[in-house]
């Protein structure tokens, strides 16, 4: 059994603060003995307009952030899996999961598919695709010193479509680094999570943002390991005073168990499509 660690902020548009409060989780998560660190979506910065998040992508202290990141990796000997943004044209951004290795280096990105564009009555009313550009498909999964890991982020939690084709191809983790709502974290964030866990039998490690970004937003927190039997083993409530660290050992006897004892067969001649 291996340690993995999920961490819990409050990014502001201060990316070095930012960066200050990731860095203490790696140091906390090594300290535990953990060798893969999951850290939020948008890690580096949540911004209070679109103009002032493409300028931070931009901008010089957004690749400290992920430099300083990678060398942590290397001399906290740690794994980091951790949610930034990067421009992607003229006038977008991706929203993009990077795995950092042991070694240092960047190994894995995923561009965020499914972007966030609600418009609730007396809820949230965002519209990440103003300036967001969607990632063109769903990544492989990939070996890892936990097992094989497949990435997702956020809003794509809604989509099974996805975590069944991870699952399709071996994952044993799917990771959902997030800035959930409060209003629809309240709602939907641990039976969604719960249930891709129970229907892909993997473990789900979702890292969240915790807290109040600027005036305008505040996110539900929650971060949480769960096991392939729809266990939550750990959770991190809505604490964002402090940055936080949750661990729990993965098990991947566990994951070879469930699937073995129930076997999810599919009918694939009933529905082709999937
Ligand atoms: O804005 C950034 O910089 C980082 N991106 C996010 O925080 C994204 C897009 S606004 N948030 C979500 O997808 C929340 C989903 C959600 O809350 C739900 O599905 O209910």
């Amino acid at each position: 059994m291996v340690l993995a660690a999920v961490g819990q902020i409050c990014s502001t548009a201060s990316i070095t603060s930012n960066l200050a409060q990731c860095q203490l989780l790696v140091k906390k998560a090594a300290a535990a003995g953990a060798k893969v660190l999951f850290l939020p979506e948008a890690s580096d910065y949540i911004a209070s307009s679109a103009e002032q998040s493409y300028s931070l992508a931009k901008s010089s202290e957004r690749d400290s952030f992920v430099s300083a990141l990678q060398k942590d990796a290397v001399q906290q000997k740690i794994h980091i899996n951790v949610g930034i943004h990067e421009v992607a044209s003229e006038s977008r951004l991706r929203n993009l999961l990077i795995w950092i290795d042991d070694q240092g280096a960047i190994t894995q990105s995923y561009q965020k598919i499914h972007l966030f564009d609600v418009d609730i009555k007396d809820g949230p009313c965002l519209k990440e695709s103003a300036n967001v550009q969607p990632g063109p498909q769903i990544p492989k999964p990939f070996e890892t010193p936990i097992g094989r890991v497949g990435l997702s982020i956020c809003f794509d939690l809604r989509f099974p479509e996805i975590s069944l084709a991870l699952r399709r191809q071996n994952a044993e983790i799917i990771t959902y680094p997030s800035a959930f709502t409060v209003p629809t974290g309240k709602a939907h964030w641990e039976s969604l999570l719960r249930a891709r866990a129970i229907e892909t039998q993997s473990y789900v490690i979702a890292a969240a943002q915790a807290g109040p970004h600027n005036e305008k937003r505040r996110s539900y927190g929650h971060s949480v390991i769960i096991d392939p039997w729809g266990e939550v083993l750990a959770d991190l409530g809505d604490e964002y005073q402090e940055p936080q660290i949750a661990t729990a050992d993965i098990d991947l006897n566990l994951v070879a168990k469930i699937r073995r004892e129930m076997p999810l067969l599919r009918r694939h001649d009933l529905y082709p499509e999937f």
